[in-house]
């Protein structure tokens, strides 16, 4: 038996991965701050699939209430799967933003996801085995359309995805970093938006059962609304290409005088 431990799982993405991941027989690690939702939640799932499941309640922007879900973490039966989902919005531009809401939405997105992986990783890479789920954003790829922060901490969790992926693939551990694009959900709500006003809003069983798709295929980046893989395909080529460029002891001729 497989178990997964799915960060903000009390709504929206992180919910219907718990939904998926006990269908599929895993035992589940439900982590977010709302207890009643998520033991409701377990309860319907233990009912339906028989899967054994345990809540954690705990903001993961506070660095108490993070530490026993680095424990369980670190601890046995291990934990196979880690979904770094939970993680918020912040409207608003840079330059109007409090340092307040800018700290906490970094503990969030940046460190939560960093740390939890941290706890994990070693005995992933100790047992050849295990995979990490990062739920960034198509932002971390479009940083122009979204004022503030939020997508430069979308940024962060893709880079740390592909560099973690250059660390541990050879070693057994899988990861994937998931961009989906406007998806139903109460994201928008809660940083002060209106869903409604969004186009193209993509609903979240059917965002979750794509990435499901990259999962099972182990795609390194799966990014559910692109029609054609073509051109994320394009996009790492010519990554590689400009990177061949960087090994060059002298400025390129056009900097020199
Ligand atoms: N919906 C969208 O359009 C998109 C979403 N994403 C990403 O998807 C992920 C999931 O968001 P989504 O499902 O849309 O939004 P929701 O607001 O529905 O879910 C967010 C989840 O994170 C949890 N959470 C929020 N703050 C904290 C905290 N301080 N400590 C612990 N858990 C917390 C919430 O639970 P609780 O309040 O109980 O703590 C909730 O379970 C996020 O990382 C988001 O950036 C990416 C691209 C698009
Ligand atoms: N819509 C954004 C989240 O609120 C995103 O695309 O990441």
């Amino acid at each position: 038996m497989t178990t997964a431990l799915i960060t903000g799982a009390s709504s929206g993405i992180g919910s219907v991965y718990a939904r998926r991941f006990a269908a599929r027989g895993n035992d589940l690690v439900l982590v977010a701050r709302a207890t009643d939702k998520l033991n409701i939640l377990a309860t319907e799932l233990r009912d339906k699939h028989g899967v054994s499941i345990d809540v954690i309640t705990a903001d993961l922007t506070d660095s108490a209430q993070i530490e026993p879900v680095l424990q369980r973490l670190r601890a046995e039966p291990p934990i196979d799967i880690l979904v770094n989902n939970a993680g918020a919005a912040l409207m608003g531009d840079f330059a109007t933003a409090e340092s307040a809401d800018m700290y906490k939405l970094l503990r969030l997105n940046v460190l939560a996801p960093t740390l939890l992986t941290s706890a994990v990783i070693g005995g992933m890479v100790k047992r050849g085995r295990g995979s990490i789920i990062n739920i960034a954003s198509v932002l971390a790829l479009l940083p122009e359309y979204s004022h503030g922060i939020y997508a430069a901490t979308k940024s962060y969790v893709l880079t740390l995805s592909q560099s973690l992926a250059a660390e541990v693939t050879s070693k057994g551990v899988y990861v994937q970093a998931v961009l989906p694009a406007a998806t139903r959900t109460e994201i928008y709500e809660r940083a002060g938006g209106d869903i409604s006003k969004v186009p193209d809003v993509m609903e979240v069983d059917d965002l979750v059962d794509a990435a499901l798709v990259g999962f099972d295929r182990k795609e390194l980046v799966t990014i559910p609304p692109v029609p054609d893989v073509t051109a994320w395909e394009a996009f790492e080529r010519e990554r590689g290409l400009l990177a061949q460029g960087f090994s060059n002891a002298q400025p390129a001729a056009r900097y020199r005088s």
